[in-house]
């Protein structure tokens, strides 16, 4: 078994304090805080356009403007010790058109770690590849792949190196639900077998339940954090889905309370 991971459990994957993000003239991200525990799968919801994949492009280190305190694997954000111990997926899959599967991930391999033995590296290959489901299409040309096909090449990239935490940036849009289905049971082995961290966002509230814990994020702020369960309970609700409307509304009425106040 494969070790992801050498500090800690208890010691936080990512700790955010008073996270504040601008982008262009405007606050995103307006005094964030929360944590990601390691070892397990923590999802990101909220409709588009809260700020989920500019919180993730915070944590991976590559979002300007960040004020706060962001703490990832016992660093600040961005610190370069941690290029190689972090994966990022984005919503673009980053693969080269002409190259075949295999010919993209081979590449990948040899600027991560140029270091490593020819047969090391052919053997990540393959591990990736069978992660991803992809060994049937690894002599495909990427360019002839589906949508579908295409994300999984860029997450089999961001596998290659065994990172300690996985960043997904919505992973499973454009799926049918058995690739769904198997790219969930995929994050749950990584977490469970290898003890990765994965922060995995999505704007579809049916996916929560598949996580161990959620950030619930609108408009620039978490309104939540906790089990999926824990969240159902504490807002009376049959789903996550309800949650999030019970805890928006409470969140106006606490506003609007403030508001009146004044
Ligand atoms: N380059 C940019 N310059 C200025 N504002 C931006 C830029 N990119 C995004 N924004 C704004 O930042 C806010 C958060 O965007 P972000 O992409 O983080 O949201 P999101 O929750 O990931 O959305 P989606 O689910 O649609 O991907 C949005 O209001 C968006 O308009």
């Amino acid at each position: 078994m494969m070790n992801y991971s050498s500090r800690p459990p208890e010691e936080p994957a990512v700790h955010a304090q008073d996270l504040t993000v601008v982008r262009g003239s405007r606050p995103v991200l307006r005094g964030l805080g929360f944590t990601v525990p390691r070892g397990r799968i923590t999802g990101l919801l909220g409709p588009s356009g809260c700020g989920k994949s500019t919180l993730m492009r915070a944590v991976v280190g590559t979002q300007a403007k960040v004020t706060g305190t962001l703490d990832v694997l016992g660093r600040p954000a961005g610190h370069p010790s941690l290029r190689t111990r972090i994966g990022y997926v984005t919503q673009a899959p980053s693969v080269y058109d002409d190259l075949t599967v295999r010919q993209n991930l081979d590449y990948f391999a040899a600027i991560l770690d140029p270091g490593k033995t020819g047969a090391d590296r052919r053997h990540d290959v393959e591990r990736v590849l069978a992660d991803v489901d992809l060994t049937g299409h690894a002599d495909s040309l990427a360019g002839t792949l589906s949508g579908g096909q295409r994300s999984r090449v860029s997450l089999a990239v961001a596998l290659l190196g065994t990172p300690e935490l996985l960043v997904l940036d919505e992973p499973t849009v454009g799926l049918d639900p058995v690739l769904r289905r198997d790219l969930w049971q995929l994050f749950h082995r990584l977490a469970e077998d290898r003890g990765a961290t994965l922060l995995v966002s999505s704007h579809v509230m049916d996916e929560a339940e598949r996580c161990h814990r959620l950030l619930l994020m609108r408009a620039g702020e978490v309104l939540a954090e906790g089990a999926p369960e824990a969240l159902r309970t504490r807002t009376g609700a049959d789903t996550v889905e309800t949650a999030f409307l019970r805890l928006v509304d409470e969140a106006a009425a606490a506003a609007r309370t403030e508001e009146s106040t004044r």
